[in-house]
């Protein structure tokens, strides 16, 4: 099967400032996939590049086999809806009707239902709405294009849990219905955990991590406990992150368990917990030549 993304040694440059540096990765259809990293890190000029909305500096960005940029026919099969989408003085229900007519597989009934779901009042001007509001729109075009690549970039801004956790449903379910490709970046990757199969860690312009969720579960545990215990427990094992706070000690151990290890630290009274994948995002990004970069995807 053919990628619908494919990035070779992208590199973006704005001025002296690295955005990205040497950033590779394919994504197939069907994959819904998490772009997870700090302020600044490039998910934005990434997103962008591969909606053609931004040049490349070096390496190569193909979408659907082909360059995105100023490219109609990779362009109407992808859509990019971002955390400060603009949009031109219109009214909801008109910005509707031209998105019906730009995406191809644009399903009307399911805009109709999302923009009752978010109380979205069909005449009101845009720049009248709200930011939740305005979010909530950005979510419904999103997700009614169904376009073969979705690319959502922190599409949260001014939405409360609820309204946040509505929109992880409506994702899933539709894109259970109907598999495509989509990237999500997100500061809450805990948050979209469930639905993510996949997660790509950018760190300064880098990609420190690229692999399945599923390979991550498990790939690193937290032990809690008196010093000397823990110690003993992680010996030879790599680790991540030593602290120390009210007589107890924690640091995060990498590679997975297994039943002897847990005897262990019940013998040793220590605490064992998950990593959570937005934890694990932050120790790939701290340190990317760590053992957990080694469940990198091919
Ligand atoms: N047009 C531009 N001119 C100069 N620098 C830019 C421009 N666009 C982005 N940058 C810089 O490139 C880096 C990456 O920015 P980008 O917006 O891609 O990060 P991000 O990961 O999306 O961050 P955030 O999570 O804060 O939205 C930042 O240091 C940013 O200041």
């Amino acid at each position: 099967m053919s990628a619908v993304v494919s990035v070779a040694g992208l590199e973006r440059r704005y001025r002296d400032h690295r955005a990205l540096a040497g950033v590779g990765f394919e994504l197939e259809s069907p994959c819904i996939a998490g772009l997870v990293g700090r302020n600044g890190a490039g998910k934005t000029t990434l997103l962008r590049i591969l909606a053609g909305q931004e040049l490349p500096g070096a390496g190569r960005v193909h979408v659907f086999g082909a360059a995105p940029l100023e490219n109609d026919a990779v362009l109407r099969r992808m859509i990019l809806i971002r955390e400060d989408q603009t949009y031109p003085d219109l009214r909801v229900r008109q910005v509707i009707a031209s998105a019906a007519l730009l995406y191809p597989r644009w399903d009307a009934e399911l805009a109709r239902t999302l923009l009752d779901a978010y109380e979205l009042p069909p005449a009101r001007q845009v720049k009248k709405l709200s930011r939740g509001m305005r979010t909530a729109l950005g979510i419904v075009l999103g997700l009614a294009a169904r376009a073969e690549l979705t690319l959502f970039d922190e599409p949260y801004a001014g939405l409360d849990a609820v309204a946040r956790t509505f929109f992880y449903d409506q994702l899933l379910a539709d894109y259970t219905a109907h598999p495509r490709c989509i990237l999500l970046s997100t500061h809450l990757v805990d948050e979209a955990a469930d639905l993510l199969e996949r997660v790509l860690v950018l760190d300064r312009g880098r990609l420190v991590l690229d692999t399945g969720t599923d390979d991550l579960r498990g790939a690193a545990t937290a032990v809690t406990g008196p010093a000397g215990g823990v110690e003993r427990f992680v010996a030879g094992r790599e680790t991540l992150g030593w602290r120390t706070m009210g007589g107890q000690t924690r640091t995060v151990m990498l590679g997975r368990l297994d039943p002897r290890d847990r005897e262990l630290a019940e013998h040793l009274r220590l605490r064992l917990e998950e990593v959570t994948l937005q934890q694990l995002a932050v120790l790939a990004a701290e340190r990317p030549e760590s053992g957990l970069t080694t469940a990198r995807a091919s």
